[in-house]
C-alpha cells in the first residue's frame, strides 16, 4: 500500500467492540464511563446484564460501537447455556475484544476459563483491561498487570495492549478509547450521529425495572427474575406540553414463594421498585411516566425453552 497523502482528510473508523470477563469485573460501568450515559444496567450482583446492550462513542473521526455481554462462565442451567451462546456469537463479530479483569482480585479460574476462549479467536485483536483501579494501590495494580500479560503467554497469544483503568474515577477512560479505535476498520458511521444506543426503548425500560426489582434482594433471587414491558405507549388526549408515556410490565418470578419477597409487607416492596425505575424511565425517555408493574409466577422459566424463548432470551 502507498503511504498516505499528508493533505487527505483523515480516515474514518467504525466497528464494534465487547468487554468480556466474569462477572462483577465492571464491563458495564466501564461501557456507561466511555459512553458517558447510562445505558447498561449495574448493579452490585453479578451476572445482571442478560441483554446484549450497545453504547456508542461518538468521535470526529471514529464511531466505537460497544456490545456489552452478559459474564461468560460454566452454564449450570439452560439459561446459562444460552448466555454462553450469545456471548460467543458476539465475540465472533465484533473488531476487538476488551478482557476485564478487577485489579483489586487476584485472577482466578474464572478468568482462565475465558482467556482460554479467548485464544482461540485469533484474528480479533484482544486487549486486556484491568478495572477498579481505584480500589488497588500502585504495587498491587502493577503486579496484575504482569499477571495478565504473563496469562496470555501460557495461552499462547499477545495482548494488543494492557491498560488500567478506573471507570468510576474516570481515569484512563478516555485512554482505552484512543486505543482502541485505531484496531477498528476504515468506514463510515455506521449509527447516525448522537444515538447512544440502538437497543429498543422497551428493553432499557425492562432492564431498568429489573435493576430496580434486584436491590437489596436475597442472593438467591436475581436469577429468578425477568421483566418484560407489555405495553408502552403515550396516553391519548394529553396537552402538548404535558405528555405521559402509559407503562404495563410483567415482573416474573420462578416460584409463589418469591412473590411475597418481590411486593414484600402491604405491597411496600413493589412500591418502591416502581418509584425507583420511574425515576430512572423518566429519565431516560425524558417524559413523565405511569408505571403499572405486575408481579406474576413463571415455573422454573430459567430451565424451559418455551418460557425462556417468551421472556426473549
Ligand atoms: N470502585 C469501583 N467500582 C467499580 C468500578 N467499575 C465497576 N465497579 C463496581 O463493580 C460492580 C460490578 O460492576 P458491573 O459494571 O456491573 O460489572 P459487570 O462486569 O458488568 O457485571 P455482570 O453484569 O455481572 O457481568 C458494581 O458494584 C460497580 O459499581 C470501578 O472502576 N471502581
Amino acid at each position: 500500500m502507498s503511504a498516505r497523502n499528508p493533505d487527505a482528510p483523515p480516515v474514518h473508523r467504525a466497528g464494534f467492540a465487547c468487554f468480556v470477563g466474569r462477572p462483577n469485573a465492571g464491563k458495564s460501568t466501564l461501557t456507561n464511563a466511555l459512553v458517558g450515559q447510562k445505558v447498561a444496567i449495574t448493579s452490585n450482583r453479578p451476572q445482571t446484564t442478560r441483554h446484549t446492550v450497545r453504547g456508542i462513542v461518538h468521535r470526529p473521526e471514529a464511531q466505537l460501537i460497544l456490545v456489552d455481554t452478559p459474564g461468560y462462565h460454566k452454564p449450570r442451567t439452560l439459561l446459562g447455556e444460552r448466555l454462553n451462546d450469545v456471548v460467543r456469537s458476539t465475540w465472533a463479530e465484533v473488531d476487538v475484544i476488551g478482557f476485564c479483569l478487577p485489579a483489586n482480585e487476584k485472577l482466578g479460574p474464572g478468568d482462565r476459563f475465558i482467556a482460554n476462549e479467548l485464544a482461540s479467536l485469533k484474528r480479533t485483536p484482544k486487549v486486556a483491561v484491568v478495572t477498579k483501579t481505584d480500589l488497588a494501590d500502585p504495587e498491587t495494580i502493577s503486579r496484575q498487570l504482569l499477571a495478565v500479560d504473563k496469562l496470555a503467554k501460557e495461552l499462547g497469544f499477545e495482548w494488543a495492549e494492557i491498560v488500567p483503568v478506573s471507570a468510576a474515577k474516570g481515569d484512563q477512560v478516555g485512554l482505552l478509547a484512543d486505543l482502541l479505535i485505531p484496531m477498528l476498520p476504515e468506514g463510515p458511521e455506521l449509527y447516525p450521529g448522537g444515538d447512544l444506543t440502538d437497543e429498543p426503548e422497551q428493553v432499557m425500560v425492562a432492564e431498568l425495572i429489573r435493576e430496580a426489582a434486584l436491590e437489596g434482594v436475597r442472593d438467591e433471587l436475581p436469577h429468578s427474575i425477568a421483566v418484560v414491558v407489555e405495553e408502552m405507549e403515550p396516553r391519548e388526549d394529553r396537552p402538548a406540553d404535558r405528555p405521559l408515556v402509559d407503562i404495563h410490565a410483567n415482573l416474573f418470578i420462578e416460584r409463589p414463594s418469591q412473590k411475597g419477597i418481590i411486593i414484600g409487607p402491604k405491597g411496600a416492596r413493589l412500591r418502591e421498585i416502581g418509584t425507583k425505575a420511574r425515576a430512572q424511565i423518566e429519565a431516560l425517555l425524558g417524559t413523565p411516566v405511569f408505571l403499572d408493574i405486575h408481579v406474576k409466577v413463571a415455573k422454573d422459566w430459567q430451565r424451559d425453552p418455551k418460557q425462556l424463548r417468551r421472556l426473549g432470551f
